[in-house]
């Protein structure tokens, strides 16, 4: 099976326009993406994200480098790689007088899906739409919508599946279904990747991320490898209230939570949790309650993305 993805030295520049300046948006990215993977394109607001997805989408011009989607190269083989992917984007443009049906007829045959390979019955009771199928579009709620792009996104049986901001302002019912759908999927052996501003998503969802800022890749890791990236492990105690702060190993930080309890965060490859215990203790605090926190995606995406 070939790499679901392949970039190599892909760079975007977006040209001066009246008084903007001409943008790099992306600066030489270089990035794989492995079949069968749920993969996660995180980073903040401008980090170039949307660039890299318009791109593979086959939406935005590149200014220079290499996208390879499904092995097929976007430049040699535009047909085969444009085949390869669908996207569901971020904003909910669609035609208003068409039925969720007709949208998926039509999308179908912009791919070239010959009419008996055409799976529109199935795709509307996948997103849920069966009974709006031949509704107006411009009467379904902001979450049909969703639902619809993501159907068309799966007309032509793409073997990649891109989600931008897929959740963004969706309420709890429809988040679930886009994931139990998305999960589905990859089991059924497609690639996902998306992006997404819930960073406890990503956590849940993805097993492997990258982190963009400033137009290039600053990490690239396992979801597993990325979370213990940051050395450093909190155990939280409840020491009615006792105050001041003990005297701790070096390395160790204490710090009063609002609740009053006592929270210390120590590196667990230099120091081990009875050693911060056997000090709180041997300073007479007591430890009436002890929990231990990891960290999460977000310390470690803050740490990354810090300017
Ligand atoms: N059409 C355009 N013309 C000029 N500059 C653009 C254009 N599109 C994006 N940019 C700029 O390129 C940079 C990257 O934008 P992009 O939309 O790819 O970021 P992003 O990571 O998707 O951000 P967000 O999370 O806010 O969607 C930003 O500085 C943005 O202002």
């Amino acid at each position: 099976m070939p790499d679901a993805i392949q970039i190599t030295g892909l760079r975007k520049t977006y040209a001066a326009q009246g008084n903007a300046p001409a943008k790099d948006a992306l600066k030489g990215v270089d990035l794989t993406i492995r079949a069968g993977s749920i993969f996660g394109l995180l980073g903040p607001n401008g980090a170039g994200k949307s660039t890299m997805i318009n791109i593979l989408a086959g939406l935005v011009n590149k200014t220079a480098g290499k996208v390879s989607i499904w092995g097929f190269d976007q430049d040699v083989n535009p047909r085969q790689s444009r085949a390869a992917i669908g996207v569901m984007p971020q904003e909910l443009n669609m035609d208003p007088f068409f039925s969720p049906r007709a949208s998926l007829e039509v999308q179908a045959g912009l791919y070239g899906v010959p009419k008996s390979e055409r799976w529109t019955d199935e795709l509307l009771a996948l997103v849920g739409l069966t009974d709006q199928g031949n509704a107006y579009a411009r009467n379904l709620s902001g979450g049909m919508k969703r639902r619809l792009l993501l159907a068309k996104a799966l007309v032509h049986r793409p073997h990649i599946l891109v989600l931008d901001e897929p959740t963004a302002g969706v309420d709890i019912t429809l988040r679930e279904m886009l994931w139990k759908n998305v999960r589905r999927l990859n089991e059924q052996g497609m690639t996902i990747i998306l992006t997404t501003h819930y960073l406890e998503e990503a956590e849940q969802m993805c097993d492997e991320i990258a982190i963009i800022n400033h137009g290039q890749v600053v990490v690239r890791q396992s979801t597993q490898d990325l979370l213990s990236r940051t050395d450093g492990k909190t155990l939280v105690l409840d020491t009615g209230g006792a105050v001041p702060h003990p005297p701790l190993p070096a390395g160790a930080r204490p710090e009063t939570r609002p609740d009053g309890r006592l929270a210390i965060t120590y590196p667990p490859s230099r120091l081990r949790a009875d050693q911060i215990l056997d000090a709180v203790r041997a300073a007479g605090v007591p430890i009436l309650d002890v929990a231990a926190e990891q960290p999460d995606l977000e310390d470690v995406f803050v740490e990354l993305t810090r300017d």
